[in-house]
């Protein structure tokens, strides 16, 4: 049901240059753009958190059941959870042709225990 955004959509509306103001708070995320004016902890406190997560700052500035009542006035979705890591598989690739390198080293060694080659 939820709108689901990703960390990085999330980081974008960090509240510099006239973009608006979001922020994490325990998995949820929170335009607080109208409420930058009016928060009674400040603007400022609001922008330093903008496109980030909250979370700590909110529970270390101890706000009250009302401010947390106040949370769902600005919700507008959830951290996409399941956003997958992306891994890039060619790094497979390139380990083969090391591994057949190292295997084709000790044939030298035989040869230097036969005594007549050098002489
Ligand atoms: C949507 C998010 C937030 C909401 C709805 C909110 C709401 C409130 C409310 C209603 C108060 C008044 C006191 C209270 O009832 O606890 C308050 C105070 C305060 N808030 Fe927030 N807040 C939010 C995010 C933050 C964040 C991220 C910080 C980070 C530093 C912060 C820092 C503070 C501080 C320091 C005060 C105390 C101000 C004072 O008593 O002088 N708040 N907030």
């Amino acid at each position: 049901m939820s709108q689901l955004y990703d960390l990085s959509e999330v980081a974008q509306q960090n509240g510099k240059n006239g973009k608006p103001c979001w922020l994490i708070i325990k998995g949820n995320v929170y335009d607080v753009t109208k409420f930058l004016g009016e928060h009674p902890g400040g603007g400022e406190a609001l922008l330093e958190y903008g496109g980030k997560d909250a979370t700590k700052a909110f529970k270390q500035a101890g706000h009250s059941s009302d401010a947390e009542k106040d949370l769902k006035n600005y919700k507008i979705g959830e951290i996409n959870s399941a956003a997958p890591i992306q891994v890039q598989p060619t790094s497979n690739g390139s380990a083969k042709p090391a591994a057949n390198t190292i295997s084709g080293d000790p044939e030298p060694a035989k040869k230097s225990s036969s005594g007549f080659c050098c002489c």
